[in-house]
């Protein structure tokens, strides 16, 4: 995609063939800038503190990690280090241990010294699967936005929550990716953008990523996606997933759960958008087995913003001494789902519409 027309990714191998240059999303919208990952150590901190975050971006910043790794100690011992560093950084996204397991069986192949060279060569494939993948998932969830179109003879309204477009993945998306597919090909599409609290993902960079990309779109605080349904302004809600179940549970940022609910009171089509590698095949309940983040209560008693002089300061919201809880994560469960859209199509939530698209992982008759 683009920042002030300039074509960018968000992760590539720098010029000096070695680190690695990553988007800064903790200063965005309010400042585009990029930072140097020159180490195991700098990979690991950049998906803990968020520098990168999504699950696809989260997984392929990990391969990169892993090759950063090899560079300081390729040893079999050294592998596992990297990996158990890595896996520890964040724990719902199942695209970090999807790119870790593929990245350390790769590994452990060659000699030690070829190790090096292949990691590199293996996080550079991972990237770009990622963006032919995201940009498969666009085409197949953009027939939901032409159909929509074609019935109503209007400009298409999607909401969407959190940031699951070219941020958080290497380039296009998942949630964002039909809607960026439609787009160009000049279907009217507007959408709906949860300001996602506590972090604001949202707001600042759903928001800003469509604004660059000329897109159509509304903030709207967390609490008013269920009125603007119940007025039939949503034609159909789009998000993301960092874990789903092979019986098509979506587990994705805190208050999507919330959304489904609405989506089904009001009869508006609910989709998750996904990639293969954001299913965790072993996992059937989502809401008993999926690990939920919690994170530091200060993101939800403080707030960091850009004042009008241009400063970026943050500021306490709460009641000061009030204790504050922050899981990341909800579970929507699979009945609430209209359709999961992937990389080989859209299926039914559930175990057979999953299996049927990924025969592969489907489990083998007795
Ligand atoms: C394409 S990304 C899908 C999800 O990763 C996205 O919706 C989300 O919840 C991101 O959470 P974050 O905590 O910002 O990493």
């Amino acid at each position: 995609m683009n920042i002030d027309g300039r074509p960018t990714r968000t992760i590539w191998l720098a010029d000096d063939g070695a680190t690695v240059e990553v988007i800064d999303q903790t200063r965005l919208p309010h400042r585009v800038s990029t930072k140097r990952l020159a180490s195991l150590a700098d990979a690991a901190d950049a998906i803990r503190t968020m520098v990168v975050r999504g699950a696809p971006l989260i997984g392929v910043t990990a391969a990169y990690g892993l090759a950063l790794a090899m560079r300081e100690d390729a040893s079999d011992e050294g592998i596992s280090r990297a990996v158990e560093t890595l896996a520890a950084t964040r724990p719902t996204a199942v695209n970090l241990r999807w790119a870790l397991d593929r990245m350390a069986a790769a590994l452990t192949r060659p000699e030690v010294n070829d190790r090096v060279a292949a990691a590199y060569r293996l996080a550079a494939e991972m990237a770009d699967e990622d963006v032919a993948t995201c940009r498969a998932i666009g085409e197949h969830g953009a027939t939901l936005i032409r159909d929509a179109h074609d019935r109503t003879g209007r400009t298409v309204n999607v909401l969407t929550h959190c940031n699951a477009g070219w941020l958080a993945a290497v380039d296009w998306g998942t949630a964002l990716a039909p809607v960026y597919v439609a787009h160009d090909a000049g279907v009217p599409v507007h959408v709906w953008v949860d300001e996602t609290r506590p972090r604001n993902q949202g707001a600042a960079l759903t928001a800003f990523e469509l604004g660059q990309h000329g897109v159509p779109h509304t903030i709207l605080a967390d609490n008013a996606g269920g009125h603007i349904m119940q007025h039939g302004r949503v034609d159909l809600c789009i998000v993301g997933s960092d874990r789903t179940t092979a019986s098509g549970d979506v587990a994705n940022k805190i208050g999507t759960y919330l959304k489904a609910l609405a989506a089904r009171d009001n009869g508006v089509p609910f989709y998750a958008a996904l990639p293969a590698s954001t299913i965790d095949w072993r996992l059937d309940d989502g809401v008993a087995e999926i690990p939920i983040e919690e994170r530091g209560p200060r993101e939800v008693t403080h707030m960091t913003g850009r004042t009008e002089t241009g400063d970026i300061v943050t500021v306490e919201i709460a009641s000061p001494g009030s204790p504050a809880a922050n899981p990341a994560f909800d579970v929507t469960p699979a009945r609430l789902v209209t359709g999961i859209i992937t990389e080989r199509g859209i299926a039914a939530a559930s175990r057979e519409g999953l299996a049927s698209l990924f025969p592969e992982h489907a489990p083998r008759p007795r």
